[in-house]
């Protein structure tokens, strides 16, 4: 039991400093700090070093008493801008690019695009991350999919600077030093990949070293993790994408992929590196092909902090979109265990989606419920067709989810049959597999017994999409409720009407459980704090928003969704009795926090917003 609260108040102990108290029955108080302070910047260059690190440059809006004090003057052009002018002329060039571009190929119109973010990333990290933050609706698209996947598919071409670590087969027995060759003494988060499965496009090897940057930027922007405590991380175990390993200037290792045990190793390797030197990392693993997806997460997850953002944060944004979709039929979120969820891919996203959806089933009716032990909600459909128990040499991953063939189905019926056959409620695709929900599949969702079907083409990127917005509302109908993975533009359905595209994405959820972990100290990533996760995500929807068919937050609300979703990933781990505290918070901290009400308050305290601090030079 948490000590119970007598008195609470708030103290100013100095002018930037403010701490709220709480007196403690047992005559112990407890402090937090109340309001956030920005500390100067000891830095200890000058002159263009100081304007070469993008850590530290604010370029012309340095102040004119630092550009005397760092030896700046004359170094920039006379006229001080503030914060705002700086992005206004930045969102100037950016538009004019955009008008620039707008009649040549949409593939450099979008790179085009991520260069010059990319560029203002490497001279000036306050401002780029000021800008993504508060035009995260527009810019997203560019540093994450889709336009993440063809910077990942180009990425031998367009690397000018290294951002992240790489560590590679030809690295064994090294990794350990050299992860001391990153610079910051602290990291909060790693995201790693081995490039396998770089969203749908396959094995890009090296180059998909952009996804983890991609997903890192949105740690930032959404999750207020401080740009200098984050990581991303390539491991380049080979690939066995031909045309990259017949490219002369590819830039990772010209070999076959490493397997067996020999692939274990190096990532055993790497995890050991990473949390010797960063005790109290989080490494979320992203887009390792499936067939080592599940492995490495059953392998490491009560050993270490870690997730599978492609297994886990998918199948918790998913669950919170089914629900909403629930909620949108006008039905108790409860009523998930009526639905009839049609998924096709049964790789580590599809799979991980129906682990998790059959667990919050069971969470309405009971583990030992029949229609739970039989996954009766559930049709699995991969590349060979809908998943039965006839089928041969099945993968025992997968046996768990099939279907009886006494069901009316036939062991590889075809997804126009099942969907025929089954009228389900939800249609999702996780299988990369663009254009796959077809005119005549859609159009076989009209028989669907549900008031509002939702079709959810999960797949990334745009390319990708098992569906676009357009085909759903017009071969299926106004009434459905539409989600996918990449954005797509809001369908005008005529007479005023509009029908509303959802961006179904993990990126609404791996910020919060990330930062939800870090705050909790917890040392494992749990079931319960998952799901607390999507559930908060579910939950934020109001009734008037679902009945129009929005089923998740906006994106311009992602940080302030992500707070609260760390918030109950902090609670779920205090309840289950797993936090351990961060920095000064202990346990019974973080306890007393939960208790009264305080922890959200807690969280956006600890989430770095870009500001631009004083700079004072020590030699
Ligand atoms: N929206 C989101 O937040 C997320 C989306 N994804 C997307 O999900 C997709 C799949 O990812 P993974 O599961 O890791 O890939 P994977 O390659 O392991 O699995 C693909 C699955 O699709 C099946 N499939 C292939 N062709 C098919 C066909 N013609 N008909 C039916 N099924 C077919 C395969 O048999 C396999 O089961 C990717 O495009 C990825 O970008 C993944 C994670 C998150
Ligand atoms: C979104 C994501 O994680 C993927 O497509 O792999
Ligand atoms: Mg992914």
């Amino acid at each position: 039991m948490a000590e119970a609260i007598f008195s609470r108040g708030r103290k100013a102990v100095c002018k930037l400093l403010e701490w709220e108290w709480w007196q403690l029955r047992d005559g112990g108080r407890r402090y937090i700090t109340q309001r956030k302070v920005i500390r100067p910047s000891i830095v200890n260059k000058r002159s263009t070093d100081i304007l070469h690190d993008p850590w530290y440059n604010k370029g012309t809006a340095f102040p004119l008493t630092e550009r005397e004090r760092l030896g700046l003057r004359g170094l920039l052009p006379p006229r001080v801008m503030s914060v705002q002018q700086q992005i206004d002329r930045f969102m100037a060039n950016f538009r004019s690019l955009e008008r620039n571009t707008r009649d040549g190929p949409q593939e450099v119109a979008a790179l085009a695009k991520w260069r010059i973010l990319n560029r203002l990333h490497d001279r000036n990290e306050t401002l780029f991350y000021k800008i993504l933050i508060d035009n995260i609706q527009q810019l997203a698209p560019i540093v994450y999919t889709p336009t993440v996947g063809l910077v990942c598919q180009n990425y031998s071409g367009l690397f000018r600077r290294p951002r992240g670590m790489y560590f590679s087969a030809a690295d064994r027995g090294e990794m350990i030093s050299m992860i001391y060759n990153w610079p910051a003494e602290q990291v909060d988060m790693i995201v790693v990949t081995d490039g396998s499965r770089i969203l749908g496009l396959g094995d890009l090897g090296v180059q998909g070293i952009g996804i983890p940057v991609g997903k890192l930027d949105l740690y930032v922007a959404a999750a207020g993790i401080n740009p200098q405590r984050v990581l991303p991380v390539m491991i380049d175990v080979g690939t066995n994408n031909q045309q990259l390993l017949d490219n002369p200037l590819y830039m990772g290792l010209h070999r076959p992929r490493l397997e067996g045990d020999e692939y274990m190793s190096v990532i055993d390797e790497f995890m050991e590196a990473a949390f010797t030197r960063y005790p109290d990392v989080i490494v979320q693993m992203e887009d390792f092909q499936s067939k080592w997806a599940f492995k490495l997460l059953q392998r490491y997850r009560r050993q270490y902090r870690m997730f599978n953002d492609d297994i886990q944060g998918t199948a918790g944004v998913a669950l919170a979109g089914v629900l909403g979709a629930v909620r949108a039929q006008g039905r108790p979120m409860s009523d998930i265990a009526k639905q009839k969820i049609v998924i096709v891919g049964a790789g580590s996203a599809g799979l991980g989606v129906v682990a998790f959806m059959k667990q919050a089933v069971a969470r309405v009716l009971g583990n030992n419920s029949p229609q739970v032990q039989n996954a009766d909600n559930f049709w699995l459909v991969d590349k060979d067709g809908l998943v039965t128990l006839a089928r041969e040499n099945i993968d025992p991953e997968v046996k768990q989810y099939a279907r009886s063939v006494h069901d009316g189905l036939q062991e590889g019926a075809s997804l126009v049959e099942v969907v025929r056959h089954v009228r389900p409620d939800v249609l999702m695709g996780l299988s990369a597999v663009g254009g796959l929900f077809t005119q005549e599949v859609l159009e076989a969702m009209k028989l669907s017994d549900c008031p509002r079907p939702a079709i959810m083409p999960m797949s990334n990127p745009t390319s990708k999409a098992e569906c676009t917005a357009e085909q759903a509302f017009k071969h299926v109908g106004p009434h459905i409720v539409f989600a996918s993975g990449s954005p797509f533009q809001d369908v005008d359905l005529g007479d005023g009407k509009t029908g509303h595209v959802n961006q179904g994405n993990n990126m609404y959820l791996f910020p919060g459980i990330g930062l939800g972990a870090l705050l909790s100290g917890a040392h494992q990533i749990t079931d319960n704090m998952l799901h607390a996760a999507a559930e908060c995500l579910a939950g934020v929807m109001d009734e008037e928003s679902l009945k129009t068919g929005i089923i998740y937050p906006p994106i311009p609300e992602i940080r302030c969704i992500t707070a609260k979703i760390a918030e109950a990933v902090v609670k779920a781990a205090v309840d289950e009795d797993v936090a351990e505290g961060y920095r000064q918070y202990d346990h019974r901290d973080l306890r007393v926090m939960a208790e009264s009400g305080v922890l959200l308050n807690f969280v956006e305290r600890h989430m770095w917003s870009p500001e631009y601090s004083s700079l004072v030079f020590e030699k």
